[in-house]
């Protein structure tokens, strides 16, 4: 008789795939492999706003120790600021990208940064003073990028949506829309983040491997899509959709954040 794992793994076989691929991929063959995480949503669990993340303390460790036996090619790819990023893992200063794309400091310490010009700071100000009576929803200043979130306002979408779409209109065409969970952003144009691993992948450590791009949002399928077209394999977090690019799922952050312990250790 067939058991209910089995019954499940056949169901739906996409779901742990990507948890297997990374462990034999990463287990026998660390030269051969260039490892692309993505923050909220992937390495932390979401939380009801920005600022309220947690970082499990053992994280930060075991990526340092990992990035190590990957001689340092392992990269953040995130749509926070560089900074912000930086300080949640304080301890190692690892490749990262910011701003889903838009911003860089490559493993040779090389910084692009992206900058806001005096207009988009004005048109950050008064987002912030159209939505101050909108419970619930919060505004995140990010330098060169802007998030309008909803997450405890889920009523405000439509609001939200058509207050962004016409801060876009007065960014003009150096900005675009960026959707994401609860959240719509207007961030710089110039970059994404497929653009983001390809920039990474130009340079050692690097350079030569094979990019694992694991990710949750509508932001990752660009890197999801950059890892494919490049030789290598994409993972989404939570169930497979048929919508996405990426080529096997984990089940959780928390499934991914058990990987990368063992992996480390
Ligand atoms: O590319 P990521 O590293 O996944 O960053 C994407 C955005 O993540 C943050 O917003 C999301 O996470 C929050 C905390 O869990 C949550 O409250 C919010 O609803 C999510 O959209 C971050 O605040 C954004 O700046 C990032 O672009
Ligand atoms: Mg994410």
């Amino acid at each position: 008789m067939v058991s209910q794992e089995q019954l499940l793994s056949t169901a739906k076989p996409d779901v742990v795939s990507g948890e297997d691929f990374i462990l034999s991929a990463l287990s026998t063959d660390l030269q051969s492999w260039a490892l692309f995480l993505d923050i909220d949503g992937t390495l932390l669990d979401l939380a009801e706003t920005p600022d309220a993340i947690t970082v499990p303390p053992s994280l930060p460790a075991d990526l340092d120790a990992l990035s190590k036996k990957l001689d340092g090619a392992l990269a953040l790819v995130t749509g926070r600021s560089l900074d912000y990023a930086d300080q949640l893992f304080s301890l190692s200063h690892f490749p990262i990208a910011g701003l889903h794309g838009a911003e860089r400091r490559d493993p040779d310490g090389q910084l692009h940064k992206a900058t806001a010009t005096a207009e988009f700071e004005r048109l950050k100000a008064d987002l912030v003073a159209d939505t101050a009576s909108w419970a619930g929803v919060f505004i995140e200043d990010k330098g060169a990028a802007v998030a309008a979130h909803y997450r405890l306002a889920p009523d405000r979408k439509d609001d939200v949506e058509l207050v962004m779409e016409r801060a876009l209109i007065r960014a003009g065409p150096n900005w675009t829309v960026q959707q994401g969970k609860m959240v719509i952003e207007i961030r710089p144009a110039s970059a994404d983040k497929g653009k983001a691993i390809s920039a990474f992948l130009a340079k050692p450590p690097f350079a030569g491997r094979r990019p694992i791009a694991i990710g949750d949002d509508v932001t990752d399928e660009a890197m999801f899509r950059a890892a494919n077209r490049l030789g290598g394999y994409s993972i989404r977090i939570g169930p497979h959709l048929p919508a996405s690019e990426a080529l096997g799922s984990t089940r959780s952050a928390e499934a991914l954040r058990g990987i990368i312990a063992a992996l480390a250790s």
